[in-house]
């Protein structure tokens, strides 16, 4: 059936959930934020009318814009048959990031470059449907030579290069079996943030510290940033209830300036950040190298907000970052995030993905998987982020055992949201937004 699957349909969708109501995922940045998701349905011929699912993640007001974003996109993908993406991942990719006209909008950045990693994902999880076969594993049988045409080099080869990317992949390419049994058995090392959001009384969070402590968590993420009083009463109240162990992480989510950054983690440091994450714009490539020498041995940490391949290039160039953050709908979908994984790996720098956010953590536990199977073959000091909230939204949601992600079994991505969630989530006239 592959040869023929066509996309006949492509239907658009304004997910949005109310999440500021009891402040899950705020920050210092984002105090109020309602969990969405511009959400795409790719209808294909198929007999058993498999349709492949995407999305990409917002904070609420603006959705509307990456819904039209993806109308915009699907242009380049309605009618045509999957098998000519599938046969050439690293060319389809081009192409749609490529459009003449819409390149304008970015280049592979904005709503145009989120709307991108929703239709690409969706691509990917029609394809793992169609192979029958969760995406990891689907990108874990691919041969090195398939996984690198994936990839579309363009302007990293000062950095890697097709050729070098498969010398990488092919170095530990007989030793994959070992490595997909062991993440059957133990899965990969989750952290949660769960009880860190910024918004949560003091209490509220003592509780949840103690919670995902016997819940078998290792890490634990807080958010810092709105003032520094309050949040060393935070890092205080925490460290009372995890101990000295535990790793604990702070979130500024882009709060300071660099020299800000600097000063405040010198407050801060006594409580042994293992790293501070996004201490200032994203786009501030020099100031994360600067802010990355003072505040050593402290790590310095993001990606949530980078927008593509290019500045993950310099980050590490620079020596900026000590944790890459890949986020699987603010870069271009699953081919970016390899080329990214790629040079993280050639620069040894561990990948944490963010997962704050509605589906993010059921995308991104694939990712991670992919990147200990075949490429940077690792896990030292990786661990995927985990936050506990939306989960029961998805057909095939993530599974958390003794503080680990257990791999995904179901075909595709992970991403498919049950038919009920979608209608009464849906925004503006979902029964949850409309109670007329
Ligand atoms: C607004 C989001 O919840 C953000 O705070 C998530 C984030 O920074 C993280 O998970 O890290
Ligand atoms: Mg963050």
């Amino acid at each position: 059936m592959t040869t023929d699957l066509i996309i006949t349909e492509i239907e658009t969708k304004d997910i949005r959930f109310p999440t500021s109501k009891t402040l899950d995922g705020s920050d210092a940045m984002n105090p109020d934020p309602d969990y969405s998701a511009a959400y795409v349905i790719l209808k294909t011929n198929h007999p058993n009318n498999i349709e492949g699912h995407g999305l990409t993640f917002t904070i609420g007001r603006g959705n509307e814009l990456c819904v039209a974003a993806i109308k915009s996109i699907s242009h380049l993908i309605l009618g045509k048959s999957l098998n000519s993406f599938t046969s050439n991942m690293g060319a389809f990719w081009k192409m749609i990031t490529g459009d003449s006209q819409l390149r304008w909008l970015g280049p592979e950045k904005g709503i145009i470059h989120l709307a991108t990693g929703a239709v690409v994902n969706a691509v990917w999880d029609l394809y793992a449907k169609v192979e029958e076969k969760p995406l990891w594993k689907l990108l874990a049988d691919m041969s090195s030579e398939e996984l690198v045409r994936c990839i579309d080099f363009t302007y990293i080869t000062d950095v890697m290069t097709p050729i070098e990317a498969l010398e990488l992949i092919k170095k530990n390419e007989n030793t994959k079996q070992t490595r997909i049994n062991y993440l059957l058995k133990n899965g990969y090392t989750a952290y949660t943030t769960s009880a860190g959001w910024l918004g949560y009384s003091d209490e509220k969070m003592r509780r949840l510290c103690r919670e995902a402590k016997a819940d078998g968590f290792k890490h634990m993420k807080i958010k810092v940033g709105s003032d520094l009083k309050d949040d060393i009463r935070r890092a205080t109240i925490i460290r009372e209830e995890i101990g000295d162990d535990l790793k604990l992480m702070m979130d500024a989510n882009q709060k300071w300036d660099v020299e800000e950054a600097i000063e405040n983690m010198t407050q801060l440091k006594k409580f042994n950040p293992w790293w501070i994450e996004e201490p200032t714009s994203p786009d501030d490539i020099l100031g994360h190298a600067k802010i990355a020498k003072h505040v050593a041995p402290i790590l310095v940490a993001t990606g949530e907000h980078c927008q593509n391949r290019i500045m993950f290039k310099q980050l590490f160039q620079a020596n900026a970052i000590g944790i890459c953050q890949i986020d699987s709908c603010r870069v271009g979908g699953v081919n970016e995030i390899l080329a990214i994984l790629l040079m993280a790996a050639k620069f040894k720098i561990p990948v944490c993905p963010h997962a704050g956010g509605v589906g993010l953590c059921e995308y991104v536990q694939h990712l991670s998987m992919i990147d200990f199977i075949t490429i940077s073959c690792s896990m030292e000091n990786s661990i995927i982020e985990y936050v506990d909230h939306l989960h029961e939204h998805f057909c095939e949601p993530v599974v958390i055992k003794n503080g680990a992600y257990m791999p995904p079994q179901l075909p595709g991505y992970s991403i498919t949201m049950k038919e009920q969630s979608l209608k009464d989530y849906s925004f503006p006239d979902g029964k949850m937004w409309n109670s007329k």
